[in-house]
């Protein structure tokens, strides 16, 4: 990782608390209200606050999802639609949001580069561990698109991946709710928002916040996860910045984390 100057943040005043991150944006989360597979008042939204933090010296890598458009479990057995070529189609989907994201980006100046876990190198860059860390050294937007490139995998397991190889030293997962509840809050009601959560309890608790597959590679790699709602003005820059929103997972709010 490169030497970092730790840049103060300007609202609390108080010192960044990560410097290099992994915003994976689920494809449920870029659709907004539904009326269109992308709306684009959220990957302006997501564009806007990245920029304001980048301007703070942290390096932002995205992983971005691609449920709005197609989800191969969804679809797998359908007229013949085998599971494989179904996550195929999904890992495509993810590519298309990533595109849309980077032109929205890249709109606003925020210098960006797309990396595909498969090749298609004339859309996008083949992701290449050590060119993805020297973008972000240099200040770049990394989205990684196709998730992991395999099939059986989801793209948080892909934003866990990445996380581990990039040293990057948290995942934040933007979604539409809050953070992580004790119950479906659009089932009950009175479901209570929790604050920080061990690994175990989101294991054992079968807490569908991702899958288990990306969780017990956060576990094992001691990655921190920041699940919050990237609907509510400001929180993508709180999260980035490493102030309290939503729940924290696998490490406590006045924690510092290391991962070496
Ligand atoms: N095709 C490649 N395969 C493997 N590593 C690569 C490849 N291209 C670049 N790299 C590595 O990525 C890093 C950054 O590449 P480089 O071309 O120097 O980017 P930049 O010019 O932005 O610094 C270097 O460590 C380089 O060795
Ligand atoms: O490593 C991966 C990542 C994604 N997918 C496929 O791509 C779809 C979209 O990814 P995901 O469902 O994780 O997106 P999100 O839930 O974040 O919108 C998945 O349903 C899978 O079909 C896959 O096969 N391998």
């Amino acid at each position: 990782m490169s030497p970092f100057s730790l840049s103060m943040n300007e609202s609390s005043n108080q010192p960044i608390k990560w410097r290099r991150v992994l915003l994976k944006v689920s494809g449920e989360a870029l659709a907004g209200d539904h009326s269109q597979n992308i709306d684009p008042k959220i990957t302006m939204a997501i564009a806007r606050e990245v920029a304001a933090v980048t301007r703070l010296g942290i390096e932002v890598a995205i992983v971005v999802g691609g449920g709005n458009i197609f989800r191969g479990s969804s679809w797998a057995g359908c007229s013949g639609l085998d599971r494989s070529s179904a996550d195929y189609i999904g890992m495509l989907a993810t590519v298309m949001n990533a595109i849309f994201l980077q032109a929205t980006m890249e709109s606003i100046g925020i210098p960006t580069r797309v990396q595909t876990a498969f090749r298609m190198s004339e859309v996008a860059e083949p992701y290449i561990r050590r060119r993805a860390v020297r973008h972000l050294e240099k200040g770049r937007v990394v989205i990684f698109a196709a998730g992991t490139g395999n099939p059986f995998f989801t793209t948080d397991t892909a934003a866990a991946l990445r996380c581990a190889e990039i040293n990057a030293e948290v995942v934040l997962k933007a979604t539409n709710v809050d953070g992580v509840f004790d119950d479906d809050p659009r089932r009950n009601p009175h479901a209570r928002l929790l604050d920080t959560l061990t690994y175990q309890d989101v294991t054992s608790k079968d807490l569908s916040v991702m899958d288990m597959t990306a969780i017990t590679l956060c576990q094992e790699n001691n990655i921190p996860v920041v699940v919050f709602n990237l609907n509510k003005p400001g929180n993508i820059e709180k999260a980035i910045k490493g102030e309290r929103v939503g729940t924290l997972i696998g490490a406590t709010w006045n924690s510092t984390i290391s991962r070496t």
